[in-house]
């Protein structure tokens, strides 16, 4: 398998990459983001063969369709010590940690796909967890070192840092929007001690910070020095790990491959629902992709209008679901690379509007018109929506769900079809966003032992201005 950056020009097709080759950089020197040269598509009797995988085989049969270069046996031996029940053990009452991803049918046709019950309870880790094992396998064959330059809106943040604390040749440089996640999500970050890790606080949002490791990451000679690697969806194997469990929620809700189910899917950054997108594109039998935004509704105005007008950081609002305060998605190049026919001259050309501050209009081409062939809806949820789903889930259903969850099931609701199931993804626990949780029920979410009483633990953060410059003096200076 090889891979290509959506910014491809001629001469640089020519020299397409192995997975190993882009597994550590993120970024393709052009700016671009890398995608398979083609898309694998599955046979039937494959995914007939998949559908009785436990998580870890399953894994290991998606990924090898992407990955040819490291030996089968060892690929086997990284997804089975990465997809534990132990790893994945906050499973609510009644769900079985062993399945990883656990299915909970909230009434028929309609289902939480958890995601959430990694070791920093968001679905960050069940990619994040994979990106560490591979890093140190990857590493430790080359002998090398990385520094991980990476930016959270809460929850990338905190998974990159679980997953690599204590890891041999990697430090994690994470830059994270000041004031702006959750009190739990920051004691998640910054409370860790260990001493390759390093927190960051922008005086700006999540899109500034992004900015800052692009612009870094586009320093050839500064990123080549100092080792810089990525681990945010801008990266490959992010996407990869995440299509994983897509195939794992459709064989959970299905008895049939030839049965459909759509997806609902929180939104920011674009990353979760690509990955939906690409096991649609292998074959996956996916009805509908349902985009769900909060008060940031730049993908929902796009998918509904052919505008992708990404916003200024006046323009972003600071809401209660933080982790999807997100106005400029960095994935979203990739779904545009399939949407203009893989012609890399248009999305230079699109991007290079990104860049300069405007967007795009795509409501009149051709490629707009195409655009129900990928199967995507969206819908956008506010504020009052989320204190309304979060109770009537909990009411209805006996379920207490997050706030990005909650936005996931509202634009769900207006997309369900009679005879197909609606999956909703669970990206995060309740504990993540308590005080929303305590606007809306009046009690606090439970929170497992280990992470009780983490806001009142020590807290190590440098807080910079919004500042390339500023930002690569403190990985040298950190780099001694
Ligand atoms: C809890 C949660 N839900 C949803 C999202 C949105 O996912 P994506 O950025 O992949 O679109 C994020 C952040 O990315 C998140 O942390
Ligand atoms: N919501 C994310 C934002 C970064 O997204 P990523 O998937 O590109 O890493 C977060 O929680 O940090």
């Amino acid at each position: 398998m090889r891979y290509l950056s959506t910014r491809a020009s001629a001469a640089s097709s020519a020299s397409s990459k192995s997975f190993c080759e882009i597994l550590l950089g993120g970024l393709a020197p052009d700016g671009g983001l890398y995608l398979p040269e083609t898309t694998p598509r599955l046979t039937r009797a494959e995914l007939d063969a998949w559908r009785t995988l436990s998580y870890p085989d399953l894994a290991f049969a998606v990924l090898s369709k992407f990955i040819d270069d490291i030996p089968a046996d060892d690929l086997k031996a990284i997804t089975a010590r990465t997809y534990t029940a132990e790893t994945y053990a906050y499973v609510r009452d009644g769900g079985d940690a062993s399945e990883v991803t656990p299915l909970r049918w909230l009434e028929p046709g309609l289902a939480l796909l958890e995601l959430s019950n990694g070791p920093t309870l968001a679905f960050k880790d069940m990619a994040m967890q994979l990106l560490g094992a591979l890093f140190e396998y990857v590493l430790e064959k080359r002998g090398e070192e990385i520094n991980i330059l990476g930016a959270t809106s809460g929850d990338t943040g905190s998974a990159a840092e679980y997953a690599m604390r204590g890891k041999r040749g990697v430090r994690v440089f994470m830059l994270s929007p000041h004031g702006r996640m959750s009190d739990f999500q920051r004691a998640q970050m910054y409370s860790l001690q260990d001493e390759n890790i390093v927190n960051i606080a922008v005086r700006g949002n999540f899109d500034e910070a992004q900015d800052i490791v692009k612009a870094v990451s586009g320093d050839a000679d500064f990123k080549a020095r100092y080792r810089i690697g990525a681990v945010n969806s801008i990266n490959w194997a992010r996407v990869a790990a995440q299509v994983i469990y897509y195939f794992k929620g459709y064989f959970a809700a299905t008895k049939s491959n030839d049965e459909k189910v759509s997806f609902a899917v929180p939104s920011g950054n674009f990353g979760n629902i690509c990955a939906g997108h690409i096991a649609r594109l292998m074959g996956l039998p996916i009805d509908t992709l349902v985009l769900a935004t909060n008060e940031n509704d730049v993908l929902d105005e796009f998918f509904r209008t052919g505008v992708y007008r990404p916003r200024s950081a006046a323009e972003t609002h600071t809401t209660s679901s933080p982790s999807m305060d997100i106005s400029k998605a960095s994935n979203f190049e990739r779904f545009i690379y399939e949407l203009v026919g893989r012609d890399p001259a248009v999305v230079r050309a699109l991007w290079a509007e990104v860049d300069a501050g405007r967007g795009f209009d795509l409501s009149q081409t051709p490629y707009f018109q195409r655009i129900a062939e990928f199967g995507f809806v969206s819908g956008s949820s506010t504020h009052a929506d989320r204190l309304a789903t979060i109770r009537k889930t909990w009411e209805q259903y006996g379920v207490m769900v997050d706030t990005h969850t909650a936005d996931g099931l509202k634009v769900a609701a207006a997309h369900r079809q009679a005879g197909v199931p609606m999956l909703v993804l669970e990206t995060a626990q309740p504990v993540k966003f308590e005080a929303t949780i305590v606007e809306a029920l009046g009690c606090t979410p439970p929170r497992p032992a280990a992470l009780q009483g983490i806001e009142q633990l020590p807290q190590r953060v440098t807080v910079l201005d919004v500042d390339v410059a500023a930002v690569k003096a403190l990985i040298v200076e950190q780099l001694g």
